[in-house]
């Protein structure tokens, strides 16, 4: 049986909130999406808050988010992006929960962010050039803080869940 929260990482659009909640619904355990907690809490949207606080104002109310998330309840919880960027927030993630980081190939993250215009980091002339330069400074601190790692290009988020789940119980 779990004991601490699994948190899910990667970068955006490689479908943890997609593979989150279908993985809390395998575990039967709750879902939470920390961007749409943050936002909650704040009253406004992720643009909005980039928009009048910049990263830095966003970064400190993501950290304070995280670390209620850390508080004793089991659940699964889906990460921003960019969460594993303060070194307080990787102790965090290390020390108090399980870790899954989500990988997929660039063409793969283009073509998954492509749709939605609500990534401030992305709302630049050339998104895939953005994210190739995220995933290389990101992709050593997601592997620092992870678990486990598992790819997402060839298989269907249904698949991935059951997997991760999978390998939940027999550890
Ligand atoms: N394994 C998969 N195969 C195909 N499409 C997927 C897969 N996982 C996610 N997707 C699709 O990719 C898109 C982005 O997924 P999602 O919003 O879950 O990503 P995210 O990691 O939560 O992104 P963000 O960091 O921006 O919140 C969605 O349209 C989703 O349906
Ligand atoms: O990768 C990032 O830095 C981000 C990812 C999103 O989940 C949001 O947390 C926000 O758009 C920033
Ligand atoms: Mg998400």
């Amino acid at each position: 049986m779990l004991k601490q929260p699994v948190f899910i990482v990667g970068p955006m659009g490689v479908g943890k909130t997609t593979i989150g909640k279908l993985l809390a619904a395998e575990l039967r355990l709750p879902f939470v999406d920390s961007d749409r907690v943050l936002e909650e809490r704040t009253g406004a949207d992720i643009p909005w808050i980039f928009d009048v606080e910049g990263e830095q104002g966003f970064r400190r109310r993501e950290s304070a988010v995280l670390a209620d998330l850390c508080e004793d309840v089991v659940q699964v919880v889906a990460t921003g992006g960019g969460i594993v960027l303060a070194p307080e927030n990787r102790q965090l993630l290390v020390s108090r929960g399980i870790v899954i980081y989500l990988t997929a190939d660039t063409d793969l993250l283009v073509a998954r962010t492509s749709k939605s215009s609500n990534r401030p980091l992305l709302q630049v002339d050339d998104p895939r050039q953005t994210i190739e330069r995220l995933l290389r400074e990101r992709d050593p601190l997601y592997r620092d803080v992870a678990d486990l790692t598992c790819d997402t290009a060839s298989a269907s988020p249904r698949q991935v869940a059951q997997r991760i789940a999978r390998w939940l119980e027999e550890r």
